[in-house]
């Protein structure tokens, strides 16, 4: 587990910013998706936490610590940063067993191993096993073949499954031969009782060498847990591996050959050989995108449970929003390698901080209207849609128009002084890549370059962010305080449908629960749901607030 710090990140090749002064907090433990549309920089940010490529200036903190400083000369190579990777290309060993695939890094390992009593811990898993005959009688059951005779392969892995232990552990197990017992009970009661003694007798002699364990059977010295720098022991790599594959419940597969597993199934070893060597940090580079769609939705879900287990901080990069929405804590999300939000997904979603970013999250994606108004008492009166009247009320009543101006002049003035004074900076090089105001697409019914020469945008200038499900549709017959619309296309998916209006030359998409298909061509009459509604301002494209919008006319 790490916390990631990024200061003033730049990469630069030559005259192209393909990370362009970025600061990051990525907290302990969560999970982080680099968001955006292809070349934004994604791979790039997660190459550079990761030590695989050196940023052109900046600062990276891992858990408090530089492991980059462009001022300072520190650059900590990617295997000394306790990192693990998963990328999209992950090749498995074709000539090593799902098992060996994944024990084969953890046998090179030498770090400081946190000491376990083995003995101990076995003798423990043991004794639970005794205690509980019913599950063992359970999982005998269960591992009978056809002839009722116990499948040896399916009791173990049941067992290293059930009780989390090792191979070895579950093999001690099926020596005592309970399954053919006539009183399994009795018997495993006998063996409990055999345990314990045996765990009363280690406890003691820990006592008296001033030693403890705790519940995971560590051994605490002077009350620190006993740490010694060196390789695994073959027992341990069995728990490892065991424990990694149980989280990705590829158990059953583990004297297989990559060959002869499903896609899914290779991907998820590939997860569990990443996650076995314990990483505090996890990068993923779009590890979904050769899968089918089914496939991902169900690795996705795993992926969360994965992240909910191992409590590590997860860093993964992809392009599909859906799974950066879905998957998540925090959504970075970047373009032209520039930051333009930095939040919960479901904050992206309903706050975007600008044109670009309500635009690249929501699918279908959200209508842009432009809109022209001027404010009387807190309202804006507004013309849209060729000749709609529309009134705008920001959803904070206390919410001030002329401030929100000002403060909005003042970040853009603040920018431009930052970027005046990187500027100055010696070595400064002109960004090639130009950051240029998003050009967003308005849904029209033609087709082809716009013609009319759009003028520059004022202050008084803005666009409605309206979301298809904020399209309320309510009647198919004229009444007052809605647009009428004409059905363009109709999508049912069972669940919901989304259909394309026509209003004038413009389409507006609509999405709603259910299946009713409206006829093509038919009329309809819309609102907008209350407080739904984003306004930005066209001039930066910026968000400026969130309200209603009531029809006038
Ligand atoms: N070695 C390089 N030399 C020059 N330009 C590079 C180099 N590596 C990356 N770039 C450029 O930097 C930009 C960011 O690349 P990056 O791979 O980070 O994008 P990305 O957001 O991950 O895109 P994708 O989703 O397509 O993988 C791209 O425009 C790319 O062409």
């Amino acid at each position: 587990m790490a916390e990631i710090i990024l200061e003033n990140i730049v990469k630069r090749f030559d005259k192209f910013y393909a990370v362009d002064n970025l600061n990051l907090k990525i907290d302990d433990g969560s999970f982080v998706t680099l968001l955006g549309p292809s070349g934004c920089g994604k791979t790039t940010t997660l190459r550079m936490i990761a030590g695989l490529e050196t940023p052109t200036s900046g600062r990276i903190l891992l858990d408090g610590e530089a492991v980059f400083d462009s001022e300072k000369g520190i650059n900590v190579p990617a295997n000394k940063r306790n990192v693990g990777f998963l990328f999209q290309n992950y090749a498995l060993w074709p000539n090593m067993t799902v098992y060996e695939n994944i024990a084969f890094g953890l046998s090179n390992i030498k770090k400081a191993v946190k000491e376990v009593d083995h003995e101990y811990r076995q003798a423990a898993k043991l004794h639970q096993a005794f205690s509980q005959p019913e599950n063992l009688k359970l999982i005998f059951q269960e591992s009978r073949n056809k002839d009722g005779k116990l499948d040896q392969k399916k009791a173990q892995i049941m067992l290293i499954d059930f009780y989390e232990i090792s191979l070895n552990d579950a093999k001690k197990i099926l020596s005592f031969n309970l399954q053919a017992e006539a009183d399994l009970s009795a018997k495993a009661a006998g063996l409990a009782a055999e345990y314990a003694e045996i765990l009363n007798k280690l406890k003691a002699m820990h006592k008296l060498s001033g030693r403890e364990l705790n519940e995971k059977f560590e051994i605490i010295e002077q009350g620190k847990v006993k740490k010694t720098v060196r390789k695994l022991t073959k027992e341990e790599i069995d728990l490892r591996v065991r424990a990694v594959s149980r989280i990705v419940k590829i158990g059953m597969f583990m004297d297989r050959y990559p060959n002869e597993l499903s896609g899914g199934q290779q991907q998820r070893v590939a997860i569990a050989r990443t996650l076995a060597p314990k990483p505090s940090v996890l990068f993923m580079d779009e590890p979904l995108s050769n899968l089918d769609a089914k496939l991902r939705l169900e690795m996705r879900s795993e992926l969360q449970r994965l992240h909910f287990e191992t409590e590590s901080t997860i860093i993964y990069v992809t392009h599909d929003q859906m799974e950066a929405m879905t998957l998540a804590n925090k959504i970075c999300l970047m373009e032209n390698g520039v930051l333009q939000q930095y939040a919960e997904p479901l904050r992206i979603y309903n706050h975007p901080a600008n044109i670009f970013v309500a635009d690249f999250v929501g699918n279908p994606s959200i209508n842009l209207v432009e809109a022209a108004g001027t404010e009387t008492a807190g309202k804006l009166t507004m013309t849209a849609l060729t000749d709609c009247k529309l009134c705008f009320t920001p959803n904070d009543a206390d919410f001030d128009f002329t401030r929100n101006l000002q403060q909005r002049q003042q970040i853009i003035a603040d920018k431009k002084a930052e970027l005046q004074a990187r500027q100055q900076q010696r070595g400064y090089v002109e960004k090639a890549n130009r950051d240029r105001l998003f050009r967003y697409q308005i849904a029209k019914i033609t087709v082809g370059p716009e013609l009319k020469e759009s003028k520059p945008a004022t202050d008084d200038d803005y666009v409605l962010g309206i979301r298809p499900e904020a399209v309320n549709i309510v009647s198919t017959e004229k009444q007052a305080g809605t647009l009428e619309a004409e059905v363009y296309s109709v999508m049912p998916t069972g669940m919901e449908t989304t259909m394309k209006l026509r209003l004038g030359e413009y389409l507006l998409t609509a999405v709603f629960f259910g299946g009713v298909v409206y006829p093509i061509g038919s009329k309809l009459y819309i609102n907008f749901k209350e407080r739904e509604i984003k306004l930005f301002s066209r001039k930066d494209g910026t968000l400026i607030t969130g309200g209603s919008l009531q029809i006038l006319v």
